[in-house]
């Protein structure tokens, strides 16, 4: 089995990138995904986040207020740190029993391990990768995504990207680089290339 790391910044590409090469047959692994388990209501996390930031990030029926939580974490460094430091080891704990629960059934399988924060994260990560792909669009284009995609407010948007390690901090650690300032066709072909060297 092969693990292969996924990254980007915010609205680079990623999930287009991780939708192709499960097309292909890579078995894709979220950490977005996996940050959203291991806060649901009942698990160890949700508790420490709501003694940490207060029962003002939860809902009525006990569950996480994402939206009052991202607007604590990407408007203040020390807070995020807080959240990652609860939220990180609990993500990788969950990525390695995934890993080994894929290796047992399929020990051929690619695992693409798609994770935002690969560079931020480095520190709580005991994971060795067989490649590092970075996604890389630039900072405006990925602003005006998240504007125009997904209804963030240009403050919004600037805020979360300016949480993010910058585009030279993840080329800094790329096997390759796809990049993604040019069209989605563009991007898809370069996955298809990449999916060829991946698999041969
Ligand atoms: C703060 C939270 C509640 C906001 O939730 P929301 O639904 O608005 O965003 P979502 O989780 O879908 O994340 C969307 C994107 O935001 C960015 N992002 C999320 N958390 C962080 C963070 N701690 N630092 C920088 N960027 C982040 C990533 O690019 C991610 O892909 C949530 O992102 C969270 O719990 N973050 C901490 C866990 C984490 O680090 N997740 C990222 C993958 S490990
Ligand atoms: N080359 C492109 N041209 C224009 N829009 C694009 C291009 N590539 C992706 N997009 C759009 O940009 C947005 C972000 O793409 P995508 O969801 O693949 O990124 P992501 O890195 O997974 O984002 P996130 O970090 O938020 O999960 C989507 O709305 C997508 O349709």
């Amino acid at each position: 089995m092969q693990i292969i790391a996924l990254t980007g910044g915010i609205a680079s590409g990623k999930s287009t990138v991780s939708a192709r090469l499960a097309e292909h047959g890579a078995v894709v692994v979220d950490a977005d995904k996996l940050a959203r388990e291991v806060v649901e209501p009942g698990r160890p996390a949700l508790a420490q986040i709501a003694a940490e930031f207060g029962d003002g990030v939860l809902l009525p029926d006990g569950s996480l207020n994402r939206p009052a939580l991202g607007a604590i974490v990407f408007n203040d460094e020390a807070a995020r740190l807080k959240l990652n430091a609860i939220t990180h080891p609990a993500v990788w704990k969950r990525g390695n029993e995934l890993f080994a629960a894929t290796e047992a059934e399929n020990p051929d399988a690619i695992v693409v391990y798609d994770v935002p924060l690969l560079v931020e994260a480095s520190a709580d990560r005991p994971m060795h990768f067989e490649k590092v792909i970075v996604v890389s669009a630039s900072r405006d284009e990925r602003i005006r995504r998240l504007v125009a995609d997904r209804g963030m407010s240009q403050a919004e948007a600037e805020a979360r990207v300016g949480s993010q390690a910058t585009d030279a901090e993840r080329l800094a650690v790329a096997d390759v680089v796809l990049d993604n300032d040019g069209t989605r066709e563009e991007l898809l072909a370069a996955v298809d290339e990449l999916w060829a060297t991946l698999s041969a």
